[in-house]
Order: structure tokens, then sequence, then C-alpha cells
């Protein structure tokens, strides 16, 4: 490994947005680096690096913004974000360090969209007629965040993608489809790179508009949980379920926009029993994982079995595919605006972009609103009187939520069980496998979803 590629195999495994933790990285490879930005030879450049990172049975792709500028010069409020100090192909040393922290590097990145051209395969492109207005320097977001956002005054936001897979990014994809939507952030423009080796170019990151003043949805639905919860109430009916309503509606009214926009189909009675195949392989993948999934095995075999038993084709589409709490905002007028529409950060884009079940989505949020109520739950085992106001509060956003849905036009859940519950277990067990990985402290939370299933009610007999 080069002197860089050393640097960034210590600095990358401790970082946010790297997926491979816990396994040791074995290798480092930089596959291409491109200049995005340069102030000259005694200022700062940021460089856009597509890295390899080899591990255990695995390899990962990942996009390093590096800062760099001659050794010595790194402003002191940049200093927490030194990653090493190399050699210039011209001898001289330089440091190079996270370039996200950078508002000088950040403003000069912005400026690139207003005046796009290509810079040795990456390209900054803008939807027809867009003008970026510049000017301002990105402001780092520090949320539980799978990517790297930065926001631009009150304009933009632009995410960059960390795991890269060659192709479009769905994010950037259903936000264009969904274009003029009020349930989403207009998509102004993206970046996008020639991989060697692939025929489409790969979306490296998207510039979105920003929404000043919003909420995120779980930190809105954490809030009022706890409220209700901390004043002992055994009330069900709380102030988030209007919410949890119009975002039920919502969901379905953004779902209906991707199914007159994108590729529709019906997947026959043997594809679904595929389909529940399918999920019987994350189960197992996953209990070998984490063997304290495998006890409860037997209840989401169950479910899987039900599901491949449902003797109805079921209707796909395009669909969020990672849908919760922390994906969608509540607007200051109070509407919900949905984001991230990239799907699963692990799985491979190829899968991602394959049409659905909708049910998929309104499992994931159902799981959302049980993980608000586990989430309370954690410091707190053997409290009984909690345990059932959080409960209770998971029940009535979860029935809110889905008559919303209905109310919206998508399918009835009521009337659905079998697949949503299938969706349901599929999801806590892909969260499970997540949260051994990213946060342990949060492994019960879903664990405990599956052990009492919680998990969508049971399937009438
Ligand atoms: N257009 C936007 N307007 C306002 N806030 C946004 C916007 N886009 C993202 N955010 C904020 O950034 C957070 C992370 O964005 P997200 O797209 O979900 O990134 P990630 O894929 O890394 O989780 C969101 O939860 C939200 O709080
Ligand atoms: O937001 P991302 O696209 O990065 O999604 C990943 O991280 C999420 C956590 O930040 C994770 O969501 C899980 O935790 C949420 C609370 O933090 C909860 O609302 C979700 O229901 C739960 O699935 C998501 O699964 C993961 O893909």
């Amino acid at each position: 490994m080069s002197q860089l590629e050393e640097l960034l195999a210590v600095w990358i495994p401790r970082q946010r947005w790297f997926s491979g933790k816990g396994i040791p990285i074995q290798q480092i490879r930089v596959e291409s680096r491109h200049t995005l930005v340069s102030a000259g030879p005694e200022g700062p450049d940021l460089n856009l690096l597509v890295v390899r990172a080899g591990q255990r049975g695995r390899s990962s792709r990942y996009q390093v913004l590096l800062g760099s500028r001659p050794s010595r010069s790194l402003p002191a409020d940049l200093a927490g974000t030194a990653i090493g100090v190399c050699q210039s192909p011209g001898g001289r040393s330089r440091v190079i360090y996270d370039a996200a922290h950078d508002t000088q590097l950040t403003a000069m990145l912005l400026e690139r969209f207003a005046a796009p051209a290509a810079a040795g395969g990456v390209r900054f492109r803008t939807l027809r007629g867009e003008r970026i207005r510049t000017g301002s320097a990105g402001r780092l977001l520090t949320g539980e965040q799978s990517n790297t956002s930065l926001v631009f005054g009150e304009d933009y936001v632009l995410k960059t993608f960390r795991r890269v897979w060659p192709g479009p990014n769905p994010d950037l994809e259903l936000n264009r489809a969904l274009y003029g939507s009020p349930y989403v952030a207009r998509p102004c423009g993206w970046i996008e790179a020639d991989l060697p080796g692939y025929a489409e170019a790969t979306t490296l990151a998207m510039l979105q508009d920003y929404i000043p003043g919003a909420s995120d949805g779980w930190v809105l639905a954490t809030a009022d949980a706890e409220a209700l919860t901390r004043g002992g109430g055994r009330e069900a009916e709380t102030s988030f379920t209007g919410d949890a309503a119009l975002l039920g509606r919502t969901t379905a009214e953004v779902h209906s926009a991707l199914a007159r926009t994108l590729p529709t189909d019906v997947l026959s009675v043997t594809a679904v029993a595929e389909l529940a195949d399918a999920m019987v392989e994350r189960l197992a993948m996953a209990s070998a994982e984490v063997p304290e999934l495998a006890e409860h095995a037997p209840r989401v075999m169950e479910a899987y079995a039900d599901f491949a038993r449902v003797d109805e084709p079921l209707p796909i589409q395009r669909v969020h595919g990672d849908y919760h709490l922390g994906q969608v905002i509540r607007t200051r007028s109070g509407g919900w605006v949905l984001l991230d529409f990239e799907g699963e950060p692990n799985v491979s884009v190829a899968e991602r972009r394959r049409p659905s079940s909708p049910l998929r989505d309104v499992a994931g949020m159902l799981r959302s609103f049980d993980y608000a109520a586990g989430y309370l739950l954690v410091g707190h085992p053997d409290d009984e009187e909690l345990e059932w106001s959080a409960r209770a509060w998971a029940r009535a956003n979860r029935e809110a939520f889905c008559r919303g849905y209905a109310d919206g036009g998508g399918a009835d859940p009521e009337k659905h069980l079998a697949v949503l519950r299938a969706f349901e277990f599929d999801k806590a067990v892909y969260e499970v496998l997540y949260e051994a990985r990213n946060r342990p402290h949060w492994l019960r939370v879903p664990l405990e979803s599956i052990a009492s299933a919680a998990v969508a009610p049971p399937v009438p007999r």
C-alpha cells in the first residue's frame, strides 16, 4: 500500500459512514483520484477519491473527499480533521484532511455546479435551466448518517454517497421521477463519474433544495412518545397520531406518483414464494452473525410460511426501500417531505432498483414506530408501566399511519396482514444486523420486537 493508502486504512474504519465495521481492513486501494477544486500550490485543494477497502470475505468501494494543504498551513479549526502528511509528486509535503469540514473548499465545490465542466472523468450536472446560487459554504450535518451531507445557507443540501456502487443512484433517480411533487425536496444537480469498467455513469452526489426549519420525524416521534410516557398516562391517543395519519396519506400519494412515472408489475404466486425463500435466507445469514436472533427464528419462519402461502398476485413498483421516521421531515407548514430514496445502503444498486411491494415501505414505517417505543425502553428493562405506555404509543401511531395510508389510496394494510407481517419481520432481521454492526447498544430494540412479536399483529387463522 502507498503512504496515502496506509493512512486511509487507519482513518476509514473510524468514520461513521464506513459500513464494514468490526472486520479488520486488509487492504486499501485508491482506484481513482480527481482534483475537484484547487486554490493553487500554496492553497487548499479538494480531491475526490474512489477507494476500495478489502476485508476478510468482502470488498467495498467508498467515496473519500480529501483536503490537502501545504504542511503546517492547516488552520487551527481544521486540526482535528487531519489524517496525516503525504509527499506530493513534486516532493513537497502536504497535510491531508477531511475536506467536508473545510468551508473554503465546500464553497468552491458549490461553485463547480454554477460553471459545470468535466474534471478528468467527473461531471457536475444540473437540471436544464437550473441556476445555482453560490456564495455560501457547506455546513456539515452531524446526525446519524450513512452518507455525508453539506447544507449551503438555506438553499441546498449536497449529499455525497459514501458507499460507491457503479451506476445511477436510486436516490437521484426517484427524486427526479417525483420532480414537482410537494412531498420531496426538489433535486437540482448531481456529480457523476465514469468508473473504469462500467458503461453507465456512477452518481457520486446529489444537490437538492434545502427545506429550512423542518423537523426530523424521528426526533418529533420520540419526543412525543417520551412526553406521553413521562406523564405516566395510559392514554394511547397521542398528539402524534394526527401526524402519523398524515404521513400515511403522504406515503400513499408518493407511492401512486412513483407507480405513474416508473414501471410497475405484478408478482405471480410462485414469485411471492421465492420472495419468502429469500427472506428465509436472510434470516439464516443474520442468525449466523447474531446468535441471539436464532432462538426466535421459528416464530419468524412461521410468518414467512404464511407469506409463501398468499394465493394472490402481488403488485410491485419502485418504492422508497429503507423507509423509517428518520427519512421524513415535517415542514413549517405541517406537511411531510420524504428523503433518502437510496434504499438499504448495503444492498447492491441493481437489487435496490428492482420493483417491490409498496407494503414493504409501510412495514418499514411501522417498524419505526416500534423503534421509537423500544428506544425509550433501552435504559429501563424492568419498568412495566413505561413498557405499557410506550407500546400503547406505538400501537396508536401504527394504526393511525395505516388508516392514513388506506385513506390516501394505498392498499389497506389491514387486508394484507400476511404480506405486511413478513415484510416487518424481514425489516426487523435487517435491523438486527444493522444494529449489531453499527450501534450494538441498540441491538435490543429490534431483537425485542421480534421476541415479543410486537412486529405486526398475527394473521387470523
Ligand atoms: N432537503 C433537505 N432539507 C432539509 N433537511 C434535509 C434535507 N435533506 C436531508 N436533510 C437532513 O439530513 C438528514 C440526513 O439525510 P439523508 O438523505 O437521510 O442521509 P443519509 O442517507 O446519510 O441518512 C435528514 O434526516 C434531514 O434531517
Ligand atoms: O438513514 P439510513 O439510510 O442511513 O438508514 C440506516 O440507518 C438507520 C438509523 O439511522 C436505520 O434505522 C433504524 O433506526 C432508526 C432510528 O435511528 C429507526 O427509526 C428505524 O426504524 C430503524 O430501521 C436503518 O434501518 C438503516 O438502513
